[in-house]
């Protein structure tokens, strides 16, 4: 078994959409090992996405994850769940994602695009270690 890091974004929870996406999730067999509403610290934010930084849409990116509420949660299955929950996310800008896709079925813009989840198991790591220091599997 392997785990993944998911923040369900502002504008999920803003639009009433924590339940249909952590249900697509659950109904694929995946499992939700942490799972918390919380209002993120800029600080915070920033250096989950440091990689960023530097971008023409990084300060709005910020502000758009701190502006309200969000979901972060941890969820466990299978060596591949890293890959299957991106494939589930579908692409990043989501006027291109594919119907079927937490964003190709219910988003359609790149910056309010509901939900973040890591990109490598190595990544899952990191944000897993900065957003729930205190986990341990169980
Ligand atoms: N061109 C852009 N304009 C505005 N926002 C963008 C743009 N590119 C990326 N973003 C925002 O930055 C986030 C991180 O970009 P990244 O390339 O890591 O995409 P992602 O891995 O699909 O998304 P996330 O990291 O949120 O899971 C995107 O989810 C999106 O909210």
């Amino acid at each position: 078994m392997a785990t993944t890091f998911i923040i369900l974004k502002p504008d999920a929870v803003e639009r009433g959409l924590i339940g249909e996406i952590t249900t697509r999730f659950e109904r694929r067999g995946l499992r939700f090992l942490a799972f918390e509403l919380r209002q993120l610290e800029a600080s915070l934010v920033q250096q989950h996405y440091a990689e960023h930084r530097g971008k023409p849409f990084y300060d709005d990116l910020v502000a758009f994850l701190t502006r309200g509420p969000v979901v972060v949660g941890i969820i466990e299955g299978p060596a591949q769940v890293v890959e299957m929950v991106r494939t589930m996310m579908g692409a990043t800008d989501s006027a291109k994602a594919a119907p079927g896709t937490i964003r190709g079925d219910l988003a359609m813009l790149v910056d309010e695009n509901l939900i973040h989840g890591s990109d490598s198991p190595a990544s899952a790591e990191r944000e897993i270690g900065l957003f729930f220091p205190e986990f341990r599997p169980v």
